[in-house]
């Protein structure tokens, strides 16, 4: 759906996107991650025809989205950070000006059913955001753009967004998200690329990514021991002055065995204790630390 090599953009003297690489593949989710800057806004107006790449290639559908605007419009959806509605529109208004023949189920799809003649600058954020996709949505895109859809919802409104994004993958559309939730990546992406500093340094598979990252194991060392008690393990062990142990490991099974069995046997208790393979937070750390 997605093909990207070389990509350069430049502004002015500052090069904000510094030769990348991606492949969005029929079907999947794929999330472009990164720090505050780190080039994901530059890139999505890349892909959708908004801005010129000062190098490299970038094809979508096929075609270079700046030649073929035509393809690109008629084939995407985009909820872009910030949106520009009429703010005296209502929201059946609103949807009916994108399509007159709104499909009835559309606004109670992503629950605006009860809002639809209340206008649009009386909407909350997140009725707003749900607005925004229902809009991008509503043409049944083969191709969805969603520049960060959940900032600023409340717990609940995201979950709800989630849903409906599961539903567009489940019917078939191909969607590229930029999020800062990290959760939310982890809960909706096939494969993903983490952005630093205008380069992927992280790419792949979600479950490939996370297995690359070691495991953790960390938990309260038991009062008055000595953190030389510990049987020896596989991982990398660290003491904090609190007295919390934190060991990373690519033997997750095996350490939490030998730690098991060495607590019982000397009938210790280890309070707080906690053991999961990597986050994606944790990969996310390792990538903004990686030279
Ligand atoms: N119009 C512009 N003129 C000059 N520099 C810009 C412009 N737009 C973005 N930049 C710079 O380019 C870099 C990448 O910006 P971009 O908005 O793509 O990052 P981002 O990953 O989307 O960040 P955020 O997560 O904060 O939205 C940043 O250093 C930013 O300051």
């Amino acid at each position: 759906m997605i093909d990207v090599t070389g990509l350069r953009c430049r502004y002015g003297d500052f090069e904000a996107v510094r030769g990348i690489d991606l492949e969005v593949r029929k079907g999947e989710l794929f999330a472009l991650l990164g720090t505050n800057g780190a080039g994901k806004t530059t890139v999505m107006e890349a892909l959708e025809g908004l801005r010129a790449p000062s190098d490299g290639r970038v094809r979508v559908l096929g075609v270079d989205p700046r030649q073929d605007r035509a393809t690109i419009r008629r084939r995407t959806g985009i909820v872009l950070q910030h949106s520009g509605f009429p703010p005296d529109l209502t929201v059946l208004e609103m949807v009916r000006l994108w399509r007159r023949d709104t499909p009835a189920d559309a606004l109670e799809r992503l629950d605006l059913a009860h809002r639809r003649d209340v206008r649009i600058k009386q909407l909350s954020g997140g009725e707003r955001r749900r607005l925004d996709l229902l809009l991008a949505t509503l043409n049944r895109p083969e191709l969805l753009f969603l520049d960060e859809p959940t900032t600023g919802l409340d717990p609940e409104s995201r979950q709800r967004t989630w849903e409906v994004v599961r539903g567009l993958l489940a019917e078939g559309t191909t969607v590229v998200l930029t999020t800062h939730y990290l959760e939310e990546a982890e809960t909706l992406a096939h494969r993903l690329a983490i952005l630093h500093e205008g380069v992927v340094r992280v790419s792949g598979a979600l479950v490939d990514v996370l297995a690359a990252q070691p495991a953790r194991i960390s938990f309260d060392l038991p009062d008055r021991l000595d953190i030389r008690a510990l049987p020896i393990l596989a991982g990398d062990v660290v003491h904090d002055p609190s007295g919390r142990v934190d060991i990373r490991t690519r033997e997750l099974q095996d350490d939490l065995d030998l730690l098991l069995t060495w607590a019982r046997r000397d009938n210790l208790r280890l309070t707080r204790l906690r053991a999961h393979h990597a986050s994606l937070e944790d990969v996310f750390h390792a990538a903004r630390g990686a030279a």
